[in-house]
């Protein structure tokens, strides 16, 4: 995997003195979804500020795509555009009169023709939701929308690494949950994304690398397994375990729970039951049936009857789109994130299930059922609802979202 941004023995201290970061190295791969974790003051702002070039060290480098940073500002932009930086706080990031000039700043900043900046503004709009808001003025939003105005700015520059400092801090859990698949679909089309938070459960159940700061510097890099795992290291860092890593570490102490890896979700929690697999199956219920639709190829008017005639127990929605196909439609979803794992855990206990899909998700949902039904032994019978028809012209154009460059 390439190695799309790095820093190189970085020292920084704030004008008064404070020292922030000491003799931090990292190397961020190309595609990943990194968390920095660490408790208040551990330097992940901070961090994250000399990823693209806001702040300076006083000494080491920072290197995107192996190259130096250099702060003139010529350089600064155009390392901007690759790697878009949003702040915790979404009013530090909101100062014009509407949406729409809020939105375009970034690419008329960046010279983007007149015609350019209208369709990515468009486009970054509808991707995030928010498809006529765009004479709104962006103080009148609440906090959820404002987060999504904020992303929609730094989309509307394509770039390829996004850093989002405490993204769901202060949003509700269905907001923070939707903004968190969002940044899953973005990660889907290619895009590195780098978050900070003091959320363990988050960090854990999203991050595919986990970088555990304290004092400035680096405790401790690795998969959430990894790093999570090492509760006397989650403790030193001031933090507490995932909610998932407790309840297990809880079971292995009793002697309920085969040790052998932390789980990663509440399905792999049950599977880890003394027993193996077959705890989580409801004794003597039939397996429920797990329908899968590509909302993508959905009619919108064939939406009611297709949840009529499925009936199932319960209705999930992965993506952007399959999620507004789901508002438009009026139909009622009971999951909205972790949506595979939830749907298995029902179809094992006789309960069937919808999941409407998007953005190519169809394989992701395939393959996570084939593979849990070959590691379990359980058979979770899947049935693909896709038409294969033309559906009417989506809300989005599939080229935005993931494609590195749009001419
Ligand atoms: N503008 C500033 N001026 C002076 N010191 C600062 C400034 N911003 C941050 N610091 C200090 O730098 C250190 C690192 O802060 P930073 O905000 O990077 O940590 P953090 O891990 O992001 O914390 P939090 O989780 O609370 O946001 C802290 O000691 C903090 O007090």
């Amino acid at each position: 995997m390439a190695t799309i941004l790095e820093t190189r023995g970085i020292e920084y201290a704030y004008a008064d003195g404070t020292r922030a970061l000491s003799n931090v190295s990292l190397t961020i791969g190309e595609g990943r979804k990194i968390a920095l974790v660490g408790p208040n003051g551990a330097g992940k702002s901070t961090l994250m500020l000399m990823f693209n070039g806001i702040l300076r060290p006083d000494a080491g480098e920072v290197l995107f795509r192996n190259e130096r940073l250099d702060y003139d500002s010529r350089s600064l932009r155009k390392v901007r555009q690759r790697v878009g930086m949003v702040f915790q706080n979404s009013d530090d990031q909101l100062f014009a009169p509407t949406v729409y000039q809020d939105v375009a700043f970034g690419p008329v900043n960046l010279r983007f023709p007149p015609e350019k900046v209208k369709r990515y503004v468009g486009y970054a709009l509808q991707y995030v939701g928010l498809s006529g808001y765009e004479r709104r003025p962006p103080h009148h939003l609440s906090g959820g929308e404002k987060k999504r105005a904020a992303i929609a700015g730094i989309l509307a520059m394509e770039p390829e690494v996004m850093i989002l400092d405490e993204p769901t801090s202060n949003l509700d859990p269905a907001t923070s949950e939707e903004i968190m698949e969002m940044l899953d679909e973005l990660n889907l089309g290619g895009k590195t994304l780098i978050i900070s938070t003091h959320d363990v459960d988050l960090a854990y159940r999203w991050a595919d690398e986990v970088v555990l700061m304290k004092d400035g510097g680096l405790l401790r890099r690795g998969s959430a397994e990894e790093v999570f795992g090492d509760l006397e290291l989650v403790r030193d860092a001031r933090l507490k375990p995932p909610m998932v890593v407790d309840l297990y570490q809880e079971l292995v102490n009793r002697g309920l729970a085969e040790g052998k890896k932390p789980p990663k979700s509440i399905l792999e929690l049950c599977d880890s039951l003394e027993g193996g697999e077959r705890r989580c199956a409801v004794q003597g219920a039939k397996r429920g049936t797990i329908y899968v639709c590509d909302a993508d190829e959905l009619l919108l008017e064939n939406a009611d009857e297709l949840v009529g005639k499925v009936d199932a127990d319960y209705t999930g929605a992965m993506g952007t789109r399959a999620k507004l196909m789901a508002e438009e439609a009026k139909i009622r979803v009971d999951f909205t994130y972790g949506v595979i794992d939830k749907c298995i855990l029902k179809a094992l206990a006789g309960k069937s299930c919808l999941v409407l899909t998007s953005q190519g998700m169809m394989g992701q949902v395939q393959k996570r059922i084939e593979a849990y039904s070959q590691q379990s032994g359980e058979e979770i019978n899947s049935v693909d609802l896709s038409s294969g028809s033309n559906g009417r012209s989506l809300p989005i154009d599939r080229d935005f979202v993931g494609t590195k460059s749009l001419k």
